[in-house]
Formats: C-alpha cells, sequence, structure tokens
C-alpha cells in the first residue's frame, strides 16, 4: 500500500526499492486542498539525504537487469500499468481535484491521458532503434544502436501531476533506463497513486522510486548525486536554470521544459467565434495553470471590437467554483501562493495602466483560492503582464495594424513554447508557420492542449531546446551507439 494511517491521518509513503516506507526523517507535511480552505488532503513524506541516496542506489542496482530485458518485456509491465490506471480513473482524478483544484472531468481526461501515453510508449518498446549505415569498407557492417541513460532523475510541477511524471518516466523506462521521480510537494499523493499503479503491474524493484519533499534540497540532491545520470524537468525558469548549471557542472544530461507567454493573433479574416471560444479554453481551462497557456491575445484593429465582445459574452457565463461541483467550469488556483502571485500581477496591471476589461476579483474567499477570469485591454507589451509567465485566468488585449505587427509582437517575448493564429488567409498561416518562434504552432486551435505522440518543447527560454514526448523523447532518454563490425 502507498499509505498508512497514523493518528487517523492518511500518510503517503515514498516507494523506495519495490516498498513503500516512512522517510527516515520522520517528518510529513500535509497536501491541502485549495477549494477548500482547512480541508488536508493527506500527508506526504518531507524526505532526507539518506532516503535519495537509497532510492538512487537501488535504481542503480536495478537498472542492470532492466535495460538488458528485451523491449517487449518492459512493454508489457507498461501495459499492465496501463490497464490498472484506467480502472483505477476515478480515485486518481479524485486525488488531483483534491490536491489542486482542476474540474474532476478535466482531472479524469487527464488520467486518461496518462493511460494512453502508458501504451503509446508500451509499443516503443518494439520499433526501431539505429540504422545500418553504408561503411567505407565494403567488408564491414556498420550500424547505430541506442543505450538507456542509467538512471535518470524526474522532477514534476503540479499542473499535470499525472501526464507529466508519466510523459518523462513512461519512455526513460522503455529505453531501459530506471527512475527516480520527485514529484510536486502540492501533488504528491495524485503522483503516489500513478507509482502505486507501476508497483501493482510488478514492475521490478528499484526500477521506479519516488521520493517526496522540499523541492530545494531532494531536487538539488538529485542533480548532484553520483548515481544520478541525467535529470529531467518541468516547472520554473528560475529553479530549471538552477539544475542546468549543477548537470553542467556533472557533465550529465539535462531536459528542462520551463515557461511560455503564448500569443494567439487573431487576423481580421478570422472565424471570430472560433478564435474567442478558443482563446477562452486555451487561456482558462485548468485555470490558466498550464505552460502552453494563452495569455496574450494580438487582435486586428479591423475586428477588435467584435472579438473583445465575443470573449465577454463567453467569459461572463464561466463559472467558478469546487472542480468537483457540477456546472463549475473553472477550479481554483492550485494553492494559496499560486493565486497570490496571480493577484499581484492582476494590481501590476492596473498600476502600470492596463484597463480592467472584466474580472479580476479574489472570489467565494471564504471556500479556497479563487480569482475570476480576468482580462486587460489596452496594455503595451512592455508593461509586465504582457511579459511575464501568470500561470492563471489572465488574459491581456493587445490590438494591431497590420498582419505584420501581429508577428512581430507575438515574437517580442523570451519565450517560445506554443502559439496560435485564427485566419482564413493561407498567406497568413505561411508566414505564421514560418515566422513563429514557437515550438508549436496552431492554426486554427487553441495554443493549448498537447498530442502525446507528437514531439513537445519550446523555443527560447521555454525549454532547454530538447523535445518531450512521442518518438523525439528517445533523443533524450538514450545514447547512441556507433558500431563498426569487421
Ligand atoms: N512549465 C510548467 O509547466 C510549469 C511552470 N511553473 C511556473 O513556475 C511558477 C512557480 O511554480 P512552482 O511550483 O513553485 O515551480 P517550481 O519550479 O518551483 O517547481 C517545480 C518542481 O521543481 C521542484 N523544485 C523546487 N525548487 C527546486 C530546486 N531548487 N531544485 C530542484 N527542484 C526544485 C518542485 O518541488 C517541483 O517538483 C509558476 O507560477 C509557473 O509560472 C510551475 C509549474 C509548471
Ligand atoms: O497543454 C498541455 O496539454 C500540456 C501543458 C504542459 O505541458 C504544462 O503546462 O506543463
Amino acid at each position: 500500500m502507498n499509505t498508512m494511517t497514523e493518528s487517523k491521518k492518511t500518510v503517503t509513503l515514498n516507494y523506495i526499492n519495490g516498498e513503500w516506507v516512512a522517510s527516515d526523517s520522520e517528518q510529513t507535511a500535509v497536501s491541502k486542498n485549495p477549494a477548500k480552505i482547512g480541508e488536508d488532503v493527506g500527508y506526504y513524506q518531507m524526505s532526507s539525504s539518506n532516503d535519495f541516496d537509497q532510492a538512487a542506489v537501488s535504481a542503480r542496482k536495478a537498472q542492470k537487469a532492466w535495460g538488458k530485458l528485451a523491449g517487449s518485456v518492459r512493454g508489457d509491465y507498461l501495459l499492465k500499468a496501463a490497464a490498472i490506471l484506467e480502472e483505477r480513473i476515478e480515485d486518481v482524478a479524485t486525488a488531483m481535484t483534491q490536491e489542486m483544484g482542476k474540474t474532476f472531468a478535466e482531472a479524469k481526461g487527464e488520467t486518461a491521458r496518462g493511460v494512453a501515453i502508458l501504451r503509446y510508449y508500451a509499443g516503443e518498446g518494439m520499433r526501431a532503434i539505429g540504422d545500418v549505415i553504408p561503411s567505407s569498407d565494403s567488408d564491414a557492417l556498420m550500424f547505430t544502436t541506442r543505450v538507456p541513460l542509467g538512471v535518470v532523475g524526474v522532477i514534476t510541477p503540479w499542473n499535470f501531476p499525472v501526464a507529466i511524471p508519466l510523459w518523462k518516466m513512461a519512455p526513460a523506462l522503455i529505453y531501459g533506463n530506471a527512475v527516480v521521480v520527485k514529484p510536486a510537494s502540492d501533488t504528491a499523493i495524485t503522483c503516489s497513486k500513478v507509482i502505486n499503479c507501476l508497483h501493482d503491474a510488478g514492475i521490478p524493484a528499484g526500477v521506479v522510486n519516488m521520493v517526496t519533499g522540499s523541492g530545494a534540497k531532494i531536487g538539488m540532491e538529485m542533480v548532484n548525486h553520483p548515481e544520478i545520470d541525467a535529470i529531467t524537468f518541468t516547472g520554473s525558469n528560475t529553479v530549471g536554470k538552477q539544475l542546468a548549471h549543477a548537470a553542467v557542472d556533472r557533465g550529465i544530461k539535462y531536459q528542462l521544459e520551463m515557461g511560455g507567454k503564448n500569443p494567439v493573433i487573431v487576423a481580421n479574416d478570422a472565424d471570430l467565434e472560433l478564435a474567442a471560444e478558443a482563446t477562452i479554453s486555451g487561456g482558462l481551462k485548468s485555470t490558466g495553470q498550464k505552460c502552453t497557456a494563452t495569455s496574450r491575445v494580438i487582435v486586428h484593429k479591423d475586428v477588435y471590437e467584435e472579438f473583445k465582445e465575443k470573449l465577454l459574452t463567453k467569459m461572463k457565463t464561466i463559472t467558478v467554483g469546487d472542480g468537483f461541483e457540477t456546472g463549475t467550469w473553472m477550479g481554483p488556483c492550485a494553492s494559496e501562493g499560486q493565486l497570490e502571485t496571480v493577484l499581484s500581477y492582476i494590481e501590476k496591471g492596473k498600476q502600470e495602466g492596463a484597463k480592467l476589461l472584466y474580472g479580476g476579483n479574489q472570489v467565494l474567499k471564504d471556500q479556497g483560492y479563487y480569482v475570476e477570469p480576468t482580462v486587460f485591454e489596452n496594455a503595451t507589451p512592455s508593461m509586465t503582464i504582457a511579459r511575464e509567465e501568470i500561470f492563471g485566468p489572465v488574459l491581456v488585449l493587445l490590438k494591431v495594424d497590420t498582419m505584420e505587427e501581429a508577428l512581430e509582437m507575438a515574437n517580442d517575448s523570451e519565450y517560445g513554447l506554443s502559439a496560435s493564429i485564427f485566419t482564413t488567409n493561407i498567406g497568413n498561416m505561411l508566414s505564421f508557420i514560418n515566422e513563429m518562434d514557437a515550438g508549436l504552432v496552431r492554426i486554427n486551435a487553441e495554443s493549448a492542449g498537447v498530442e502525446l505522440q507528437a514531439p513537445f518543447g519550446g523555443m527560447k527560454q521555454s525549454s532547454s531546446h530538447s523535445r518531450e514526448q512521442g518518438r523525439a523523447a528517445i533523443e533524450f532518454f538514450t545514447s547512441i551507439k556507433t558500431v563498426f563490425v569487421k
């Protein structure tokens, strides 16, 4: 079992060498429900250096045999875990909504995506891993193969507590690595339920390990530990860069997925109904807490007023509340800290002279960490709300005279994760595809929404320029060997 009961509280344990164990620190911390102030979801371990060390050493020992198994055999474990997770969708999604507030429908959707990720990577165990390359020596055979990196450290955020751990762990495992995962504390209980699916699928002891606790402590131990051969991280730019520096110092491979300030361009020939709907969905679903969330809405002057009216009409129908309640469209911010961050950006927007068009207030204060869906206009591209990642339900409207100006403004950001355009003009589409500096460019579709079988990652400050998911994951989680046989 991944939990124990201690003086009436449910305590999630660490998972080390195939066993659920308490930290030797004897310290736990509480995971809180952001929708209900005062409701504790459960407790997780505040792990010690020794706990982490045991996990890393177990992973190292287990990796040898795991890496030697046939890919199809490793895939069978992932398929079993997928079937178990599928049976437990309601339970896992319940924990997710309780811990970070996304609506229950979104939480179930994300868990189903986790099932699909496991199945997709199970199949990778039977796909080609190399090429035959003609040698200049006609008597020789030259080819490439791929080998696992060894033990991969996985550090994940709270906004996709099932999908992100799985889209990092599943490819790591299928290509023969062992993993130690440190989930975000706010969603440690949800992650432990995912790990329990792998445990119940019979994955060999030590191949998967989970250690919870302080990011600053366990995260830094991870990147500096001699048994860790690579780090994959999703989260803030500040932490990502710290990890990158430490990884470079140790000469280990690293992969970072970080922030975004994703633009949507609405051209004067756009289907405005579609554009408004997609801006709402891309910007405000999950309470705007996606790295791919729409943040800047760049609208051609000819359609600005009409688009704005459509957007406001739709925004006014958004219901904010507990993600478990029928009819709730948008849940709370994931934590008190996130709420404060979002409110401080709204305040900054007002102070810097942007016009608050709609929302901007904290609501249901006595219940949870709720904020209204919010939209600003009359903002300039240099304002803080148009430059920094807010990670909340806040949209900024920016008016432009031409499509060239729109594209220039869309590219005027340190980030380059995802971007959308709404247009019916093929020329506009092609310019956007060619000139937009973003890892994901989407035409007549919202900026969020990642497909697990396609490469995912950003340009500029949004990532370490590597790609996750799909077949692209093989590039990070393996090393190429060129073989020459004579
Ligand atoms: N790109 C994305 O998907 C995400 C972006 N963010 C951004 O980051 C902001 C802050 O959110 P946080 O949860 O505080 O993100 P964070 O970057 O602090 O946390 C992400 C993960 O890193 C761990 N961590 C924290 N400090 C660490 C350290 N010094 N060394 C190693 N690991 C460490 C955390 O425990 C968590 O597992 C958000 O407002 C948002 O702007 C946050 C989560 C996801
Ligand atoms: O848009 C999505 O589905 C994924 C977003 C994401 O990867 C993130 O917010 O970290």
